[in-house]
């Protein structure tokens, strides 16, 4: 499998965030994406997902397992997206249903004591810490098997433990052939390519 982006352009506002942004990785890869703040590591991400137009350049990902490139992928932004007033068992229930869990991901048990929150499973997401938040979001990545995860500040408010027990899911799904785009200002102990964005003018 191969994700491919050439000559990006994208536009926020009415102001050209970044073109001319190429790059492709193949299974089992990884790109790290670096540049400082307001460079368009997020707007990056959220254009590789489709949730942003393109104003210029092409996306394809080869072959596509499903209809669309986003049925492909995982994408976790910077916000967690979980609702509060529901369990956290409910919330990965609710995105296991969503994104196909059937696929062979782990059942919600399992996902949640990879990332340890097997004793907060029927609290309300609205009072976990904000670790224990960005843990509930990463467990989305395993509930649903999709070989593409755009990752937004992956490691942001995880411990030491946390962090290393994400670079051990995320090396373990680059060896299983899948492929991580990853934006962050930390580093990860993850081998792969490095894409960096100049800063927005
Ligand atoms: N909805 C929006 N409308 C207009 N401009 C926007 C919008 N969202 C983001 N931008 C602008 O796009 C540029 C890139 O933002 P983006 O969030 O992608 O940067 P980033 O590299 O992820 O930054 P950070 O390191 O701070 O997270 C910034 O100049 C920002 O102000």
């Amino acid at each position: 499998m191969r994700l491919e982006a050439s000559e990006l352009a994208v536009e926020r506002g009415g102001r050209i965030v970044f073109s001319n942004v190429s790059f492709a990785i193949q299974s089992g890869e990884s790109l790290i994406v670096t540049g400082r703040n307001g460079a368009g590591k997020s707007t990056l991400l959220r254009a590789l997902a489709g949730f942003l137009p393109l104003r210029g350049g092409e996306v394809s990902l080869t072959p596509l397992l499903e209809d669309s490139i986003a049925e492909n992928i995982h994408y976790i932004g910077h916000a967690d997206a979980l609702k509060g007033a529901l369990t956290v068992a409910e919330n990965l229930s609710f995105f296991g249903a969503l994104l196909r869990s059937g696929q062979g991901g782990l059942s919600v048990e399992d996902a949640l004591a990879e990332v340890g929150l097997v004793p907060l499973a029927d609290l309300p997401a609205a009072y976990l810490s904000a670790g224990q938040k960005r843990r509930a979001s990463l467990a989305k990545l395993r509930i649903a098997l999709r070989p593409v995860w755009l990752l937004d500040e992956p490691s942001n408010a995880l411990d030491a433990a946390a962090q290393q027990a994400m670079e051990t899911v995320m090396a373990a799904h680059l060896s299983a052939g899948g492929m991580i785009v990853a934006a962050t200002h930390a580093r990860l102990e993850l081998a792969g390519r490095e894409l960096r964005l100049g800063a927005a003018t």
